[in-house]
């Protein structure tokens, strides 16, 4: 393991170092993720480096395992209260289109959720651009195989240095990072409404999804689910479809 995080750590160096920045921004949110990109990027900058939470309905502070998480990583944080933000905006949203056209209630509990995972990434976008910092997403194999994260939200990043690994392989190199272990031990979860949870909503679990990904055989059911997941999120994996040329003399 410790090869593994040297190599991670070496890798974000020169990723910065090429693209003539500074450090590295992360955006904390008390999961385990994050909590393992917090610890990499303070081994890799330990002066460039910062972590920002960000609840929306919370106050800071009470983002327990956060903060938690950047204390026992020594890693300097910064905290912003989205609250007022997200409300505001998603107020004038729901406002703006229920005066020129239809609100459609059945979307309305993802379209917070996504507004939320992007007004996140429009926070961590401004802390990089300030201290020239590059962001570093979380994003792990999993969630990346099955489009299991907001597109241009939390999946937007510079670098992602956990997209090869299985969550296996991230809690144990949480474990070997020291990160605390009530962050360890937490479901994972995107916390965008109450009561979510990753394995509940996407109908499969990440031991399931892990199996796959490292070749074993899984229940039928389950392997329909995730090639649908995929297939469904191709389009997150790539950069927008763009027409060909306009052929000329037409
Ligand atoms: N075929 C296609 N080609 C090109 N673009 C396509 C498209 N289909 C949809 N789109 C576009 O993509 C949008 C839908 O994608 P998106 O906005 O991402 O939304 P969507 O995939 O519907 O929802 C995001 C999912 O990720 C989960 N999530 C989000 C954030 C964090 C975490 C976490 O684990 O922490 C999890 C969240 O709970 C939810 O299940 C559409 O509104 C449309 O604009
Ligand atoms: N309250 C928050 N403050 C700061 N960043 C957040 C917050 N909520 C979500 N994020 C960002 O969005 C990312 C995606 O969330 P996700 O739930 O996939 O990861 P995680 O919380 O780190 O780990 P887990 O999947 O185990 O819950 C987080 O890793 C973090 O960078
Ligand atoms: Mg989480």
């Amino acid at each position: 393991m410790r090869e593994h995080v040297d190599y991670l750590v070496e890798w974000l160096e020169k990723r910065v170092k090429d693209a003539g920045a500074k450090g590295a921004v992360v955006g904390v949110s008390g999961g385990l993720d994050s909590a393992v990109v917090a610890n990499l990027i303070k081994r890799a900058f330990p002066n460039d480096s910062l972590g920002v939470i960000m609840p929306v309905g919370q106050q800071v502070e009470d983002q327990v395992e956060a903060v938690d998480t950047v204390e026992k990583a020594d890693l300097f944080y910064i905290g912003i209260n989205l609250t007022d933000a997200y409300q505001k905006l998603f107020k004038d949203i729901k406002e703006s289109i229920e005066t020129h056209g239809e609100w459609v209630e059945d979307n309305e509990l993802l379209g917070g959720a996504n507004l939320k995972a992007r007004l996140r990434m429009n926070a961590l976008y401004a802390m990089a651009a300030n201290y020239n910092y590059l962001v570093v997403g979380t994003g792990n194999a999993p969630e990346t195989y099955t489009g299991y994260f907001t597109k241009f939200g939390d999946g937007a990043a510079d670098l992602e240095p956990l997209a090869h690994l299985t969550k296996e392989q991230v809690r144990e190199m949480a474990r070997f990072l020291e990160v605390p272990e009530a962050v360890i031990e937490r479901p994972p979860s995107a916390e965008l409404w109450e009561g979510q949870t990753d394995e509940g909503e996407l109908g499969v679990s990440y031991d399931t999804i892990d199996a796959y990904l490292r070749g074993e055989s899984i229940d039928e059911k389950d392997k329909q689910i995730i090639e649908e997941l995929h297939e469904k999120s191709k389009h997150k994996r790539q950069m927008p479809a763009v027409p060909q040329e306009f052929p000329k003399g037409e």
